[in-house]
């Protein structure tokens, strides 16, 4: 069964708090998210494995740590999850960057492929797949699908606020991929919109609303 890592940084719960406010602007929701998804990527690359390289300083020769393994890839959903590559790429320069498109259909709630691009050399990359919102679960399942589908089988998933049904959805389906998650949310509405949630992430981001 997949890890799943619910964050309890100070900085990080605050930050959520405002972005949830229904007054904050598009300015500031943009640089928080950005911010939140810096600093949650910090917690959710403790794990990576590390290994012993000889170097030589300008004084003497000796060890240090670098990252072993396999490189990185960040895969945003779009278009919210645009909003936290920024943060990512921070902490992880050297990342490369696809795009999977997908809409939630509002009747339906099912997601609708639009678009995808990815590194021609993701299946060989740890993968994040980051999108602020797992509500119902349909379009993050069909994203991370989508990468299995391309040969991609090394899968973390990570969102800023969560529904249990999404989460539920998600180790059922994808058992193999860990999830990290900002807040945890009670519930989703009629119109499938996380409660207390904070509304459409996409326009928020983008101000189309
Ligand atoms: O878990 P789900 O029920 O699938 O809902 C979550 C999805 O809904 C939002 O995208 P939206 O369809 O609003 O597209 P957008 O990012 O272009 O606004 C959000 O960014 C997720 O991708
Ligand atoms: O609450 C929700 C649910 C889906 N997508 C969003 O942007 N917000
Ligand atoms: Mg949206």
């Amino acid at each position: 069964m997949s890890k799943v890592m619910i964050m309890d940084h100070p900085l990080i719960q605050h930050k959520i708090g405002l972005i949830r406010k229904i007054d904050t602007g598009s300015k500031d929701f943009r640089q928080m998210i950005s911010e939140i998804a810096m600093l949650m990527c910090y917690e959710a690359t403790r794990d990576l494995k590390l290994q012993d390289v000889e170097i030589t300083t300008p004084i003497c020769t000796t060890t240090v740590k670098e990252l072993q393994g396999k490189k990185l890839a960040i895969v945003p959903i779009l278009r919210a999850g645009l909003g936290m590559v920024d943060g990512m790429l921070t902490m992880i320069p050297a990342a490369k960057v696809g795009h999977i498109g997908l809409y939630r259909d509002p009747e339906t709630l099912n997601p609708v492929e639009y678009y995808c691009k990815l590194p021609a050399d993701c299946s060989e990359r740890e993968v994040f797949v980051v999108d602020p919102m797992l509500a119902t679960g349909g379009s993050s399942v069909a994203a991370i699908q989508m990468l299995k589908d391309k040969g991609v089988n090394n899968i973390r998933f990570m969102c800023i606020i969560a529904a249990p049904e999404g989460l539920k959805k998600m180790q059922e389906v994808h058992p193999d991929v860990d999830v990290y998650i900002g807040a945890m949310d009670d519930h989703l509405n009629d119109h499938g919109y996380i409660v207390p949630g904070l509304g459409d992430a996409g326009d928020r981001i983008f101000g189309t609303k």
